[in-house]
């Protein structure tokens, strides 16, 4: 995983890099610092089938309750609407819980906002696991190559509803993330520690 600041406006081509020239790579502990958790997991330690093949998993998920699973293939001939549901992907959006998704093959960026309301992109290859705080303004895109196969993880039944602006920006989900982690957070989250293994 490797994330960094974005150029802005982003280029025609959100699924290029876009990477803002003339700066460095945004740090795990920076994202930490906005309530975003990494962990790498072998992509060999969860196979295509959903079958944890590894103890380790099996732990993350009984530490952080992520009792449920699914899997999402994103590519034009697997996913219906494709185009259009990438559209609503990449709208800017929170969600009510916190959004894990673990990377199976393939590749994409999840962007986040930063307390500068800035957008850094998160770059994900297979074994990278991603956990975006509730709350937190984000939006996803597959890159050039257009795939990716991805576990969604959840505390409950399986969902997806994104919240978008302007109604997400009074939403007790993203109160409570800037009451954490916004630009005027004393601390960055009260019992967050950071997750990052390898
Ligand atoms: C590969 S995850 C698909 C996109 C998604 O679930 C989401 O919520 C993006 O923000
Ligand atoms: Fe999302």
């Amino acid at each position: 995983m490797r994330a960094w600041k974005t150029q802005t406006p982003l280029g025609a081509d959100a699924r290029q890099p876009n990477r803002r020239s003339g700066e460095g790579d945004v740090s795990l502990t920076e994202l930490n610092a906005l309530g975003v958790l990494y962990q790498y997991f072998p992509p060999s330690d969860y196979d295509r089938h959903g079958t944890e093949a590894h103890a380790q998993w099996t732990h993350f998920r009984q530490t952080y309750g992520f009792k449920y699973a699914d899997m999402l293939e994103v590519s034009p001939g697997k996913l219906g609407d494709y185009e259009a549901k990438l559209r609503m992907f990449f709208e800017e959006h929170i969600h009510a819980d916190p959004e894990v998704r673990y990377v199976v093959d393939g590749s994409g960026y999840f962007d986040v906002r930063d307390t500068d309301d800035d957008w850094i992109r998160i770059a994900v290859e297979p074994g990278d696991l991603l956990v975006l705080p509730a709350g937190i303004f984000h939006r996803f895109t597959v890159d050039s190559r257009n795939y990716i196969l991805a576990v969604r993880l959840f505390a409950d039944e399986p969902q997806w509803v994104p919240i978008n602006r302007p109604a997400a920006d009074q939403h007790p989900a993203h109160l409570e993330y800037m009451r954490q982690y916004g630009r005027e957070a004393s601390d960055p989250g009260p019992d967050q520690k950071a997750v990052c293994v390898g």
